[in-house]
Parts: C-alpha cells; structure tokens; sequence
C-alpha cells in the first residue's frame, strides 16, 4: 500500500533549457535518501504540462532506475483533461518498470459533471496496467470530487488511492478518511494542512515543500501516524513558514529558486507560463528553511 511522504520532483532544466536528467536522478536521490517513501515524477510540480512526450519519457526513465535501485515506490502523473489521452499515457506506463501506480488528475478546464468524472476515472482504471490514483485539486481544475464519488471510485480494484488537495480539511475529507476502505490510501496533497490530515487517518502525503527539509517533513508524517502528537504538532509549527514561502509565489517557481541557491540544480528556471521566483520569495524561503534548523 502507498504511503509515507512522497516528494514529487521538480524537473530540473540546463543552461540550454533541456531536461538535466543527471540533476534529477541526483534530487530523487537526495530525497529518498533523506528518508522520502517515494518519488512522484510528472506532478504540477514537475511541470509536466510544459513537457513533450521525449521529455517526459525521460523523467520517469529517470525515476524509475533511482526508485528500482532503491525498492522506493514511485508514482507517475499521467491524467490530462480527455479520457482517451488519459488512458494513451496510462498505457505508455506499461513500458516503464516498477510504476507503483499513476496520478490522474481530475480533468481540468472542460469542468464535466461529477458523473462523467466518475466514468472518466472507471474507464482509465479499466485500461491502466498500472493502480490509478486519483488527484482532487478543485483549486486547480475548476471541478472536483466528493465523498461519495471518491468511496464510488475506491470501490474499483484498480483505484488505490487519492491525493487529496481541496484547500483544508473539509467535512469532505474527513467523511472521506473515516469511510474509505482500509485498502484505499488517502494521501495530504496540500502542504500546510498535512499534519490535521495525518492525524485524521490520511496514510502520508504528496509535498512539494519535502524538497527542502525533508527528514523534517517525513519525521512530521511517522510522528502523525504513529500518533506521537507533541512532537508532531511541534514540527508541523516549525514547517509552517517553510511552506508558506513555498508557496508564496506559482508553484514550483520558488522552490526551485531554493533548490538553485542551494546548488542543487543548475538553474532556476520554470518554462513560460511560469515565471521564474522572485529574489524577494526565494530570499525569504531560505530564511525560513535556515531558521527551523536553529
Ligand atoms: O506536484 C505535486 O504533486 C504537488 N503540487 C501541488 C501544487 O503545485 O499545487 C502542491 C503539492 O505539494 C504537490
């Protein structure tokens, strides 16, 4: 079963603006070494909307050989917005070895009914060679999934799980982690609130901010879990203004202003849409990253 934190990676570009694949083999690395259960390629995080096909391939050849080196679970986005390009990159996983399953999306920008999520969801699990699951970010897509469809889909023997990201914890949520099966992991997928989400049943979670400080965040999820509740509670509080800075300007922009700073990456860039972090944003994220570590 998922669970644990998992880290979905940034992707990281060169000078020239291609992929470094060596870079990120060397963060997936750095990640699970420091105590991450998996790894999420082509996540929001990873810009994998501003990606083509080539590329992608790349980054999940690229995570596959650290997950497999290392027995770490990894999971793959593969969701779109049209059911039968969904289920054409869920097949493609096929080809990958060791995908512990896929992140699909709920479909963005067409805002179908919750029904037709539902079927949309039913028949890429029907197709995938790999478990599907699902990704409730209503801030994202302009529609989401409640309760009742969720435990609907948890019901399909290829739907594992979802990583939930509604903004909160919700009456939503916290019907879904009381309902769902034991088989079906609820993962945190907004970051201020993993802890709250932990607490209430949630298995682990998908955190861009585990990129930085992440035996913090992983350590946070084990004592959540295990329900040591002091001395999680008091790491939730010191992650805070980490997550904060995050976040304070268009995902993955600041984090890889962190990870370039740092001189883990060899450049700070997003790909247009995005813009690149603010010095402003990046500066204060490092702040809050150094002073957690007093
Ligand atoms: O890429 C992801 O997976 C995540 N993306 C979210 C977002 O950018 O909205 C944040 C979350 O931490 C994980």
């Amino acid at each position: 079963m998922l669970q644990g934190v998992l880290v979905p990676l940034i992707t990281p570009f060169d000078d020239s603006g291609r992929v470094d694949v060596a870079c990120l083999e060397r963060l997936a690395a750095e990640s699970l070494d420091a105590g991450a259960a998996g790894i999420v390629a082509l996540g929001t995080t990873g810009e994998a909307s501003a990606l083509d096909e080539e590329e992608r391939a790349q980054v999940v050849a690229a995570c596959a050989r650290v997950c497999g080196d290392r027995d770490a679970q990894l999971i793959v986005g593969a969701g779109t917005n049209d059911t039968r390009t969904t289920i054409a990159r869920h097949e493609q996983l096929a080809e990958f070895p060791g995908v512990a399953a896929s992140l699909a999306v709920v479909p963005y920008y067409v805002r179908p009914s919750e029904p037709g999520i539902v079927a949309h969801f039913a028949a890429v699990a029907d197709r995938s060679p790999v478990p599907v699951v699902l990704y409730n970010v209503p801030y994202r897509t302009g529609r989401g999934l409640g309760p009742s469809s969720l435990l609907e889909l948890a019901a399909h023997p290829n739907v594992v799980g979802v990583k939930q990201a509604v903004g909160g914890l919700d009456a939503d949520t916290l019907r879904l982690l009381a309902e769902a099966p034991a088989s079906f992991a609820v993962l945190g997928g907004d970051d201020a609130y993993l802890l709250p989400t932990v607490l209430m049943g949630a298995v682990g979670a998908i955190a861009a901010a585990a990129h930085l400080r992440t035996s913090d965040f992983v350590q946070m999820v084990d004592d959540g879990r295990a329900g040591r509740v002091v001395a999680a509670r008091a790491r939730a509080e010191a992650l805070l203004p980490v997550v904060l800075a995050a976040f304070a300007e268009p995902n993955p922009a600041v984090i890889k202003g962190v990870l370039h700073a740092q001189g883990r990456i060899p450049t700070p860039d997003v790909r247009l849409p995005l813009t690149n972090g603010s010095p402003a944003a990046v500066d204060a994220a490092l702040t809050a990253i150094q002073a957690g570590h007093r």
